[in-house]
């Protein structure tokens, strides 16, 4: 088994793996921190009921790595780092978070963390009274509150960028935007679109009550049912719902010019973003577009500052900008450019560090 962990940790690029036991409360969680060349690690805390140890090991290394390129690319001073709890997300208790905050301390400031799938904000105000390591706070513990609003904002402004790329005008008026999914970032979507842009919107959920809040606000906007999503005419599909939805069965059916939305993990597999490039549909790399959340976890660290988000934020559109120059350069998909671009940058402050001691 420690082979295994040590051959992955070389092939993936990791510096250090934490294997955490508690024996009071039975807690079991695995600590991966990937890379901190640009400074703590962050990535948030997932709880599941995996299959095997196995493969809460293999979660941990990919999430943690891809947290490296998502702070990489988002501008913040912050490395890859996630922790997975072993266990049924139902039976969370105050020990088990109080006991997982008195192992993060021990990493003393290399690490922090937060809530992810399975875990929720109020789980952390039991970490926090272990270590000060915790972002994604609840509003009264110094938190910057719903992350929705800084994702939307980020966004409406990789819409912007995209549509500068591809038509030469970051304006959306008049452009039609397919919407995936109407939950706290899509309806948020709809206003920035509606109200800021002009343009024209198609969105579909699962939710009949979904649509309804959000048609009782915005009149104007077309509805579809979730699967005619993928077909829509449109300019832009803006996945905000689930995950793969860029597939083997959705790609021929995509008739637009340009994929742009929150959703994680659009792409099922890498060879989904090779075909949309081969296709001429532009894509937005889904953790460069969604990055607005990460950004005012990140601000937590020092002191929350909603000016200082929404300016980081909306640096996003600058960031898309540039990797859509060296996707048209390198002619390489998206996807590969944002690689390119974290890549460069975490070898010129690793230069930069090591040239001499501050
Ligand atoms: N909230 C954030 O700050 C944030 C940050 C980064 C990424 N994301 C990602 O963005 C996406 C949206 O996040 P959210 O916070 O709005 O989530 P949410 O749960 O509030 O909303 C998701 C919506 O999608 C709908 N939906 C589910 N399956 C669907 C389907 N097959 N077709 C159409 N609609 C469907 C749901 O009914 C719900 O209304 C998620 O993938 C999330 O992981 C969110």
């Amino acid at each position: 088994m420690s082979e295994q962990v040590f051959n992955e940790m070389e092939k993936q690029g990791h510096e250090q793996v934490i294997f955490n036991y508690d024996k009071t409360t039975g807690l079991k969680a695995i600590i991966a921190i990937h890379d901190t060349t640009l400074g703590p690690a962050l990535g948030g805390c997932r709880m599941m009921d995996y299959e095997s140890e196995d493969d809460a090991l293999a979660d941990v290394l990919r999430l943690s790595k891809g947290m490296t390129y998502k702070c990489g690319v988002s501008g913040v001073d912050y490395g890859g780092g996630k922790t997975v709890i072993i266990g049924d997300s139902k039976e969370k208790s105050e020990g088990m978070f109080r006991a997982l905050g008195r192992f993060v301390q021990t990493i003393r400031g290399r690490y922090y963390t937060g809530t992810d799938v399975g875990t929720a904000p109020d789980d952390f105000i039991d970490a926090m009274r272990e270590t000060d390591c915790i972002v994604g706070r609840p509003v009264e513990y110094g938190g910057g509150g719903s992350t929705a609003i800084t994702t939307a904002y980020g966004v409406w402004q990789g819409l912007k960028a995209s549509c500068k790329a591809k038509y030469g005008s970051d304006s959306l008026r008049g452009k039609k935007v397919a919407i995936q999914g109407l939950g706290k970032v899509g309806r948020l979507l709809v206003k920035h679109l509606i109200e800021d842009e002009g343009a024209k919107v198609v969105a579909t959920d699962i939710s009949k009550d979904a649509i309804h809040e959000v048609k009782s606000e915005y009149s104007q906007i077309e509805t579809c049912k979730p699967d005619e999503i993928y077909e829509v005419d449109c300019d832009i599909f803006s996945p905000s719902a689930l995950g793969a939805v860029i597939n083997d069965f959705t790609i021929d059916k995509l008739n637009c010019d340009i994929v742009a939305g929150s959703a994680n993990n659009q792409l099922q597999e890498d060879k989904h973003g090779d075909m949309l490039f081969e296709k001429g549909i532009l894509y937005a790399p889904d953790y460069v577009i969604n990055a607005g959340g990460l950004i005012q976890a990140a601000d937590e660290v020092k002191e929350f500052n909603h000016g200082r988000v929404m300016k980081t934020t909306s640096k996003i559109y600058d960031i898309l900008l540039d990797i859509y120059k060296i996707s048209k350069e390198k002619q390489v998909p998206t996807y590969k450019a944002a690689n390119i671009l974290v890549e460069d940058r975490l070898d010129t402050v690793a230069g930069v560090k090591k040239n001499f001691l501050a």
